[in-house]
């Protein structure tokens, strides 16, 4: 897949928005190694939270033609650095300022992705960030790159909120992409998953200086119906 050109972002933006980094890219570089299994699902709905920049989305948009292509994040200049991307990319995105998929009436997402704040910090670091859809702009800009890393406990706390709501989110097929740091226990996200139905396959893993990566594929466990 090629990486969307971001030239279009200028440096102070990214005092704002999470600028692509090795997650960034270990994400797209599996979707990219599994992009055959990502055609033959042939999703009819594509959705990325916290679309940052807005590179996944926007190269899987082009991928992608016959698939709606949505991005949601918190931060709302990240929103509007997603639409850039895709518009100066010739991408089909359209982009949401929420939390997760709250905004969105869409359920059955076939295909779901996520690089999400998987930093271990102090809950309530994470809990004093004020950041709310309709803050003041002030708060937002202090506040919204903290949003893009703080993962409070374990660095899992905004994990498994998503976790929470994934049953309702994921269609019968639906694949979630999951960017984690080895911190963050891959073995635990596992454990939790498969006690509320789901398969987690360690997809790719990538050590970088100071971090350990992975991507989590997961999906639901197969049922009788499902045979
Ligand atoms: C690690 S950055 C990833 C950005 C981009 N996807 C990438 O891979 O470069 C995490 C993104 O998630 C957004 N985010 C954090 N919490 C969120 C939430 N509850 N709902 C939607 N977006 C959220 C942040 O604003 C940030 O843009």
């Amino acid at each position: 897949m090629e990486t969307p050109y971001t030239n279009h972002i200028k440096r102070d933006e990214y005092e704002f928005v999470y600028e692509p980094a090795e997650d960034t890219f270990l994400l797209l570089d599996a979707l990219e190694k599994d992009l055959p299994y990502i055609e033959r699902l042939s999703p009819q709905i594509c959705l990325e939270i916290g679309s940052g920049s807005g590179v996944i989305i926007t190269a899987l948009s082009k991928r992608l033609r016959n698939t709606l292509c949505l991005a949601t994040d918190i931060n709302p200049y990240a929103c509007q650095v997603t639409r850039r991307t895709s518009s100066h990319n010739q991408g089909y995105v359209d982009v949401v300022n929420t939390n997760f998929t709250q905004g969105l009436r869409v359920r059955n997402i076939d295909l779901l992705l996520f690089n999400p704040p998987y930093v271990v910090t102090d809950t309530d670091e994470l809990n004093m960030l004020s950041l709310k859809i309709g803050d003041a702009e002030e708060n937002i800009t202090k506040n919204q790159l903290v949003r893009s890393w703080a993962g409070g406990k374990n660095g899992r706390e905004i994990i498994d909120a998503l976790f929470k709501n994934l049953d309702q989110m994921l269609s019968r097929r639906g694949v979630l992409y999951l960017l984690v740091l080895k911190e963050n226990q891959p073995n635990v996200i596992e454990q939790n998953l498969n006690s509320i139905g789901f398969n987690v396959e360690n997809f790719m893993d990538r050590k970088i200086p100071g971090e350990h990566l992975y991507v989590l594929k997961i999906t639901r466990k197969k049922g009788k119906d499902d045979e």
